[in-house]
């Protein structure tokens, strides 16, 4: 299998430090407002990554970290006027309901920053102890001139880096580059204790923290949008290789930017999509089918209308599955070489750096030898199609995915059994506990309309 490294810019052999089991990092958000369709984009890219990791046979140990305490996050909870744990505890539980709407899998672990603020503490002293980092008024400060290889991820020189980018403003500093470890708190703001008074850790410190203390000083991929590679990646691994000595990541994978409207979509230029409109309008697959369609690496651009045409293409999918469903033939069908023809061209094109595209349109074109079997009345053939998108590669792109499905239906059979319970309820003039059902399913989003023929129910 072979991935782009931008550490070195090449498509390069995956191979994992330890033989069958893969050690991966992804950046996660900054939780101060809803994510949009360019946050879904790494969320769902890299969760089909991990998902192909294990279909190839890999043991996967996935993390990936809420930014709990940030200025964005200050900011918000002094215009709401609520505490900021308030905002990111609030958007950290709106992740969750966007994601599992998305279809993501949890990763093995989501650390929170302020969870990791004494392992911070005791890291930034280290940097400190070995001159990788110094203090002034305003806090600590790492040394980027100490550390020879900066600028290594991302191909930058000092002095480009000096002249063309974002650097953090400060008087105290020795050089523009040097970025905060600690932060100084001002009046008012949450902070922690630590030995350069009260504060609270800069951006970059805490993915350095997470992943090495949860994966290991070195583990095999750290990933995220290609707006992180630098400053975030590039600080990140400065710090820690600083620290360890030893390689920080093997690989770097960096996804390319969602553009809406001719700029990069995110939530502090407010010029965003969120996911949650996107998949109520076009629903799941066809925001998955979007993502998927497009390399990793490559741009995307965004509008509604190219939502709308990816979706109305999953829905001719869906028809062509029902149809089957309706009165197709289930089992398991025969490993023949029509089997193997199609498991090699999608592994094949998932090793050749995630080409999700070629994936994605095998699944469109089993779709399509489907239809044509059913139509001849080839029953082998079709449920030989049918399984290789439901049961072989649906699960792994995360579409048409059977048992995804099959959760679903458990929670609308649930949703069935309630709404029986309060037409008992109701005929035994119990209204109390009926209304309360009636309400408390409206809270959750899920309208119920009393008809002559029974009761209906539709989801907000
Ligand atoms: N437009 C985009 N396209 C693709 N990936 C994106 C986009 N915006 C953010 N990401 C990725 O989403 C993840 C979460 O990032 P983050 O919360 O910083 O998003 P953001 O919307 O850019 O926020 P902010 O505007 O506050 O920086 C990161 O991996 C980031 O690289
Ligand atoms: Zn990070």
């Amino acid at each position: 299998m072979r991935i782009t490294n931008t550490l070195t810019g090449k498509k390069e052999e995956f191979v994992p430090l330890q033989p069958g089991v893969v050690r991966m990092y992804v950046c996660g958000p900054t939780v101060y407002d809803l994510i949009h369709v360019g946050n879904a984009r790494p969320a769902v890219v890299f969760d089909v990554f991990r998902r192909y990791l294990e279909y190839r046979g890999y043991r996967v140990i996935m993390v990936q970290n809420f930014t709990d305490i940030d200025d964005k996050i200050i900011n918000k909870a002094n215009q709401l006027g609520v505490d900021p744990k308030m905002v990111a505890d609030t958007f950290i539980a709106e992740y969750w309901r966007d994601a599992h709407a998305l279809g993501i899998r949890p990763a093995n672990f989501h650390p929170r920053t302020t969870d990791f603020v004494d392992d911070i503490v005791e890291i930034i002293e280290k940097l400190v102890e070995r001159g990788y980092a110094y203090q002034t008024k305003t806090g600590v400060y790492f040394d980027v001139r100490k550390f020879k290889k900066y600028g290594e991820l991302s191909k930058k020189r000092i002095e480009d880096l000096i002249a063309g980018a974002r650097v953090e403003v400060d008087e105290t500093k020795n050089f523009p580059l040097d970025f905060s470890l600690w932060k100084r708190a001002k009046p008012g703001e949450p902070c922690w204790n630590s030995p350069w008074g009260e504060g609270r850790p800069g951006w970059h410190i805490e993915c350095t923290v997470m992943s090495v203390k949860i994966l290991g000083e070195s583990f095999d991929i750290h990933a995220g949008g290609e707006d992180l590679v630098f400053p975030h990646h590039e600080n990140e691994k400065a710090q820690a290789e600083a620290l360890t000595g030893k390689i920080f990541a093997k690989y770097w994978m960096h996804n390319g930017m969602v553009r809406f409207l001719g700029d990069k979509m995110s939530k502090s230029t407010g010029n965003i999509f969120t996911v949650r409109e996107a998949v109520k309008k076009y629903g799941r697959d066809g925001l998955r089918y979007m993502i998927l369609s497009k390399h990793y690496r490559s741009p995307m651009d965004f509008s509604e209308d190219l939502l709308s045409d990816y979706s109305k293409a999953v829905r001719r999918v869906w028809e062509i599955l029902r149809r089957y469903e309706s009165n197709g033939v289930t089992g398991i069908p025969k490993r023949n070489t029509v089997y193997e023809e199609y498991v090699n061209r999608f592994v094949e094109a998932l090793d050749d750096d995630f080409n999700t595209p070629v994936a994605v349109s095998i699944l469109f074109e089993l779709a399509k030898n489907l239809s044509k079997s059913m139509e001849e009345g080839d029953q082998e053939n079709a449920l030989l199609f049918y399984h290789l998108i439901r049961r072989e590669f649906g699960p792994v792109l995360g579409l048409f995915d059977l048992n995804e499905e099959r959760r679903e239906v458990a929670g609308e059979s649930l949703l069935g059994i309630l709404i029986e319970v309060r037409e008992t309820l109701r005929k035994e003039k119990r209204y109390d506990l009926s209304d309360w059902i009636r309400d408390r399913l409206r809270e959750n989003g899920i309208i119920l309309r009393d008809t002559p023929s029974g009761t209906e129910y539709s989801v907000e």
